[in-house]
């Protein structure tokens, strides 16, 4: 049974379908699966890819003693947050585990760190840091239940008594403990929402961090989730396929691909990136409203890049797991360096790679992989000033904040927004849904978000459809959505006593 009503003649060409699911990555894979859950077998997934996964993306690299090559991860590659015993259970941990990806436990402990000079150990700042997190982490708590005015990061470390200034060990520590997770500095997150997000993830299921080393790729598991309830070449999977337009009505929603072909459904899911959203790579008819637009460019879309390079030989300790390396003049210059030639990940495949964010990221985006890998080899002289460093064999980076299909990596909270910002990022607009890991508030950033919201999503429109209505505590149809936000300040209190003398509001008396 469905209730499709796309009535409109000019659509009468376009595949039918009852839901369109925008997107084959992990809350598109979702959503179908919550839709397939309620038996709702009648939705296509379109995706720009050749196959499933989205930011799960691996790809070639290198080559091991046999001439083949091995697989990396160009995207997501921990497991973060498993789950304890009785606890929550991270979905992804669920899944990993049920389909055998391999994964290794990532050793946070197993660092060492280097400043220009060599080898030095300022590992003790790390123990700083974290005594001052321990304060900050209080103060989000305290601001977040009393309703008060959320700060920046850089705000909260300094009012806990971190402050890094121009010292350039602080600054890589602070880079490895803030920057590596969220791919902004300090100063551009939230507080609040850095902290709850953290604590979502790492107290909720468990402050552990697998590394996935599967040579089958990351996206094994969201494959076999897949399988479950697609047919191997099922047709309601288009895969390779560009969607160029959304328009919609209050009929349903028809889509146009760029090869021309176009599909009209009953309700859309969108799972498209904030990236994408952002960069107007699709356009949608009418255009979104302003309450929508408004929260997908308050939110932030980053950009985190890990440049991979293989050697004929690990001259770097293979015991150990991580590098951290602090420039004497830029802060985030390729900061933490990773072997994968190390027991249990990739042994004695002599690669490594060093992850930037953002600016860093922008930087090297924009210049030749030549150029990046000069950059790095003379980051690796200085660390190891006793060794001859050899050219690498192969050398490889994407550039993500380029893709069409993502314009970055994953989405960051600002400072000063607040929940409601955020719902309408959730919120439909009419029969267009979106979800993806930006839409969560809980896990935004991690698979676990884009999981979550794309069952979330899956439920709310099968309950449109008249199915049973599953999430009751979430409620099922339509999104809540606010159509005015408000500041911290009434107009009233822009006065003298606060300093406020004269009125902003000029009438500069155009005739
Ligand atoms: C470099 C990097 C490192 C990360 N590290 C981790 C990590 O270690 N752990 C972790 O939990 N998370 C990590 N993440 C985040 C994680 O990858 C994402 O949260 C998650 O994959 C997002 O899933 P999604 O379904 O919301 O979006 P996506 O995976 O982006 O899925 C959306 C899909 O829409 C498709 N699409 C976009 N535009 C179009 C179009 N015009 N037409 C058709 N299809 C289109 C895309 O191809 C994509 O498949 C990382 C991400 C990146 C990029």
């Amino acid at each position: 049974s469905t209730t499709f009503t796309a009535r409109d003649s000019n659509y009468s060409n376009c595949r039918k379908t009852s839901v369109v699911i925008l997107g084959g990555g992990v809350a598109g894979i979702t959503a179908a699966q919550a839709l397939a859950n309620q038996s709702i077998t009648d939705f296509l997934i379109v995706e720009y890819n050749g196959e499933i996964g989205g930011r799960m993306k691996h790809t070639n690299f290198g080559k091991n003693p046999n001439g083949k090559p091995y697989v990396v991860e160009l995207g997501a590659n921990w497991v973060q947050g498993l789950g304890t015993d009785g606890g929550p259970e991270n979905p992804i941990w669920t899944f990993v585990k049920k389909y055998n990806v391999s994964n290794t436990y990532s050793n946070y402990s197993s660092i060492q760190t280097y400043d220009e000079t060599g080898y030095t150990d300022y590992s003790s700042l790390l123990d700083d840091y974290e005594e001052a997190y321990a304060k900050l982490e209080q103060n989000a708590g305290v601001i977040l239940t009393n309703n008060l005015q959320d700060m920046s990061t850089r705000a909260g470390e300094s009012l806990a008594g971190w402050k890094p200034k121009k010292d350039m060990k602080a600054q890589a520590v602070e880079w490895w403990e803030w920057d590596w997770e969220t791919s902004y500095p300090p100063e551009q997150s939230s507080l609040v929402f850095g902290i709850t997000g953290y604590n979502l993830t790492f107290y909720q299921f468990s402050d552990e961090n697998n590394f996935v080393t599967d040579q089958r790729g990351f996206n094994t598991w969201l494959k076999g989730v897949g399988s479950t309830f697609l047919k191997p070449n099922d047709k309601r999977l288009l895969l390779n396929t560009i969607v160029t337009d959304i328009s919609y009505s209050k009929n349903g929603v028809t889509v146009t691909n760029s090869d021309g072909s176009c599909i009209s459904a009953a309700y859309a899911i969108c799972t498209f990136s904030l990236g994408v959203l952002q960069n107007d790579a699709v356009t949608f008819k009418p255009e979104l409203p302003s309450w929508k637009q408004t929260a997908i460019h308050t939110f932030q879309m980053g950009t985190y890049t890990k440049i991979f390079m293989q050697f004929n030989e690990t001259f770097w300790d293979p015991n150990t797991q991580f590098f951290l390396y602090a420039s004497p003049t830029t802060r985030g210059y390729y900061p933490v360096f990773q072997s994968l030639s190390t027991p249990d990940f990739l042994p004695n495949s002599n690669i490594l790679f060093v992850t930037v964010v953002e600016e860093e990221s922008y930087r090297i985006e924009s210049q030749s992989d030549s150029q990046t890998q000069s950059e790095v080899l003379a980051v690796l002289r200085q660390m190891f000033p006793n060794t001859t460093i050899p050219e690498p064999t192969a050398f490889m980076y994407p550039r993500w904040s380029l893709e069409p299909w993502v314009y970055g990596s994953y989405s960051n909270w600002p400072v000063g927004t607040t929940l409601e910002n955020h719902q309408n990022l959730r919120a439909n607009v009419g029969r267009v849904h979106f979800a993806g890991e930006h839409t969560s508030a809980e896990y935004f950033g991690f698979l676990q978000g884009a999981w979550f919201e794309g069952q979330e999503v899956g439920e709310r429109v099968a309950g449109m459809l008249g199915r049973e209505c599953r999430s009751k505590e979430t409620g099922c149809g339509e999104y809540r959505r606010y159509e005015v936000l408000h500041g911290t300040t009434r107009l009233e209190e822009y006065n003298a006593v606060n300093g406020w003398r004269v009125s902003s509001f000029y009438d500069i008396g155009f005739e």
